[in-house]
């Protein structure tokens, strides 16, 4: 798999990023660069400005100053979504008109469909079957999205960027409301992905299980990045005397299928 665009230009490449809101700025000259294969940890309190930075990575919000740019190119310019894969924090899609989980899902394949293809393929409808065998929804397939709870919703959402297969996941709370035995199956999901070359940036307040895959951490505070560097100690149960710590990138063979999640 291409892990980096053209000319080797990394997933994300931010510089002096400035964000204004409501005529008030709320991010103030970030510099952060996402290299393939990382898995970053976006940590700080509410109203840090977490949120506000992923989205401005990946241009759903214009930046005031400053430049970004996705596999190098800015995002008004950049193309090729499919290689991008994004977890909101909450369920909008649709805007309140009845969506099954099923379409939602098969929303994440829209950045691989074409002019020249339009219509769902039997290589999509396998990539949907298997994000809702992943996230373990696929009995609710046919549901309506919205009326899923809060913890089952995410997962839609999940399996929706799992779905299109990209090269680097943005993950907003992507634990937030879910339930532990989710959260450990997550950190099994993105403990292949990462072994299969894929990048992931996420938003957290409390990794958790996810703790253990995280390869750097950056903390904003106030809108600007007050710390980069080392992820946070592992804690429990990767800190127990005896705990094999299998390292993201440990050189794999070949892409295993992504462990299924059997939430109890
Ligand atoms: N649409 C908006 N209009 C005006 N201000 C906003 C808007 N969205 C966010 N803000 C403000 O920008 C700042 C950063 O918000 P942001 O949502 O990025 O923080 P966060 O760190 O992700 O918070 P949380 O952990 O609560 O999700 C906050 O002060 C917030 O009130």
């Amino acid at each position: 798999m291409t892990s980096t665009g053209a000319n080797g230009a990394p997933p994300f490449e931010m510089t002096a990023g400035r964000v204004r809101l409501d005529g008030r700025e709320v991010l103030h000259g970030i510099d952060l660069r996402v290299e393939p294969g990382e898995v970053l940890a976006v940590l700080g309190a509410n109203g840090s400005g977490k949120s506000t930075l992923i989205r401005a990575l990946l241009g759903l919000v214009p930046l005031s100053g400053g430049r970004t740019h996705i596999y190098g190119s800015p995002p008004a310019r950049f193309r090729d979504w499919k290689r991008v894969g994004y977890v909101p924090q909450r369920l909008t899609v649709g805007g309140g008109v009845p969506a099954t989980v099923r379409e939602v899902v098969a929303s994440g394949r829209i950045a691989r469909q074409s002019r020249l293809r339009p219509f769902s393929s039997a290589a999509d409808r396998a990539a949907v079957r298997r994000a809702l065998e992943t996230v373990g929804l696929a009995d609710r397939a046919g549901h309506p999205a919205q009326r899923l709870s809060g913890g089952q919703q995410q997962r839609v959402l999940i399996a929706r960027a799992l779905a299109g297969e990209p090269d680097v996941f943005v993950m907003d709370e992507p634990t937030a409301g879910v339930d532990a035995a989710s959260q450990a199956a997550l950190a099994r999901t993105l403990r292949e992905l990462v072994r299969q070359g894929r990048t992931i940036v996420l938003v957290a307040h409390e990794l958790g299980p996810l703790e253990p895959l995280i390869t750097r951490a950056v903390v904003v505070e106030a809108g600007r990045i007050a710390h980069t560097g080392a992820p946070p100690a592992p804690e429990g149960e990767c800190a127990r005397p005896g705990h094999q710590h299998l390292h993201p990138h440990a050189p794999g063979t070949e892409p295993a299928p992504l462990t299924t999640w059997n939430p109890a």
